[in-house]
């Protein structure tokens, strides 16, 4: 038996072309374990280079051995010129997941055989829809040209109900990659997140994916992406996310291009929330980005727009599971137990600073949740009242954005009137309740809120008609409205022009993005869009068509 001593660059070494069977992510999944870190009998670490003594019994090890032992070092402080915070935007379906779960691969953050595991435990609404309802973070650990450097993926929900949360955890990056499908091109949510990206002053890497799909047309799309997004596309990685082509150049780029944090550890501590969620056992986990100072174990701590304070009982970094250290400083991300009661103390945007040193201003952009739309939610059998009222409350705990009230109805009884962030908001809210809390409900039609202005001058917000003002104390009546933004192929810009108009649309503008694409805006009452308009835009565009939609007041 040889024994070998080897420097390793891991990006010289890790494959180009690997073909794996692609796990939906599970970046997304793995918070919910808490598997102990990785360890390795074969592994010490000099200065930021790694050196692997590697017990040969049948020959070279391979590559996926260096990759993971080289993402075993994670935990390891670096330099703040050696941090990264990046984040993945993309349209849904571009690919985001899988590109997630291969870097984390490749810098051997998540083994292959862990990945599947996850994979099979996790999530089941998430996986069936295809689609990332919350953010994760996860920190890797990559060398480049015999640094090691500390890389930390802020993942990012794709739909717009959530777009808070993508402005949140886009605020704690520096730099974002862009995926777009190589054979579809840029789609509306591709749009609306990029400019989201450039508001927060992000390094945009531009990725092109799928590019194994026979239908690919990457010139195409960087030609599309010039004309309507503006961004230089001459560095434009291709990847194929599924085959595991590109990575390497992915991971470079991060290096060369995303700019590191600024080193401003020695200010009173300001940490951005861009994620939290409830632990039955530990009370509420925030994930957060130090931005200034630096945060210990220990630590008394205050959350500036909640105001309450709690003691930092067990501090750590997510990569992707939580590993407990004992003080994180500016430039890095990780998360705190503070035995918090519940996930309002803690919400994301609200900034974290210490009790006794406390920032004089908090982070820009934290914004109270306001349902948009409503619904009456009410037990089939009348006798799950109560139990439907503790899956709420339960439920809220980890959803700060969810509301409710009791309401009454003489034909379906007691139950309770639910407000949302949007649409996909509200079917998640009803199949989390059905499934993880086995309710048989029956959903009243979505509503929207009405504001009414009184003649006595008095405004009352009104999600119930049964709660509406007598007509004699009515002056006027307002109402959402929504700015929508429709991607199509140019056959179909006839129907949808005429659908909007049919939902009372306002048409607002046109424009040809490509030869054979437009871009369609109208502005719309939100109670027009709470019904089937989404499902009919792909009906009559055979599927061809996508929206993204803004509140506009
Ligand atoms: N052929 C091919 N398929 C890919 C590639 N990358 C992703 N896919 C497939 O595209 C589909 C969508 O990929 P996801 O990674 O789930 O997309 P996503 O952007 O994460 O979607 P959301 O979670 O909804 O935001 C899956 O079926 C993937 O297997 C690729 O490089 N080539």
């Amino acid at each position: 038996m040889a024994t070998i001593l080897l420097s390793l660059n891991t990006h010289a070494l890790l494959p180009l072309h690997t073909s794996t069977r692609t796990t939906k992510t599970t970046l997304k999944s793995l918070r919910f374990s808490h598997n102990p870190p990785f360890s390795s009998p074969f592994y010490c670490k000099h200065d930021t280079r790694l050196h692997l003594r590697c017990q040969t019994t049948t020959g070279t090890p391979s590559i996926a051995d260096f990759a993971s032992s080289a993402g075993q070092d994670r935990l390891r402080k670096v330099p703040i010129k050696n941090i990264r915070n990046f984040s993945i935007i993309a349209h849904i379906d571009h690919g985001k997941s899988t590109l997630a779960d291969k870097l984390l691969q490749m810098t051997g953050t998540v083994q292959k055989r862990d990945m599947k595991e996850q994979f099979l435990d996790n999530m089941d609404l998430e996986r069936e829809r295809g689609i990332t309802i919350k953010l994760q973070a996860a920190r890797m650990r990559y060398v480049y040209e015999n640094e090691g450097y500390c890389l930390n993926l802020i993942d990012t929900p794709g739909h717009v109900d959530f777009s808070y949360e993508v402005s949140r955890s886009l605020a704690a990056c520096e730099g974002a990659l862009l995926v777009v499908d190589a054979s579809q091109g840029v789609e509306a949510q591709t749009l609306a997140n990029v400019y989201l990206a450039l508001e927060n002053n992000l390094e945009i890497i531009l990725v092109l994916n799928k590019i194994d799909l026979p239908g690919a047309e990457p010139d195409r799309v960087c030609m599309e992406i010039e004309e309507v997004i503006g961004l230089d596309c001459s560095n434009a990685i291709h990847c194929s996310a599924k085959e595991g082509i590109g990575i390497t150049e992915i991971l470079d780029a991060i290096v060369e291009r995303v700019p590191p944090p600024h080193d401003t550890a020695a200010m009173p501590l300001r940490a951005l929330i861009f994620d939290s969620y409830y632990d039955p056992y530990r009370g509420v986990i925030v994930y957060f980005r130090v931005i200034d100072g630096t945060i210990k174990k220990g630590d008394r701590i205050y959350f500036m727009a909640s105001g309450k304070d709690y003691y930092a009982d067990e501090i750590g970094v997510l990569s992707p599971n939580q590993m407990q250290v004992e003080e994180l400083y500016a430039g890095e991300v990780g998360y705190i137990s503070a035995s918090i009661r519940s996930v309002a103390d803690a919400r994301v945007g609200d900034t974290i600073t210490h009790y006794s040193r406390k920032a004089e201003q908090s982070l820009p952009g934290y914004e109270e949740a306001t349902p948009m739309v409503f619904c009456g939610l009410f037990p089939v059998d009348a006798d799950q009242f109560s139990e439907l009222r503790d899956a709420l409350e339960k439920l809220q705990l980890n959803d700060a954005a969810l509301k409710f009230e009791p309401e009454s109805s003489s034909a379906m009884g007691f139950g309770f009137r639910c407000g949302f962030l949007g649409l996909l908001h509200m079917e998640i809210v009803q199949e989390r309740l059905e499934r993880e809390y086995n309710l048989s409900l029956i959903t009243t039609a979505p509503s929207v809120v009405y504001r009414v202005n009184c003649v006595d001058d008095d405004i009352v917000e009104c999600s119930n008609p049964s709660l509406l003002p007598e007509p004699g104390k009515r002056r006027s009546i307002e109402e959402p409205f929504v700015k929508i933004e429709m991607l199509t192929p140019k056959d179909y810009i006839g129907t949808l022009m005429e659908l909007a108009q049919e939902r009372r649309g306002e048409f607002k503008e046109m424009k040809y993005i490509t030869e054979i694409r437009a871009s369609i805006t109208y502005e719309l009452p939100l109670a027009e869009m709470v019904g089937d308009f989404f499902d009919q835009l792909k009906s009559r565009s055979k599927g061809y068509a996508s929206m993204e939609y803004t509140f506009v007041g």
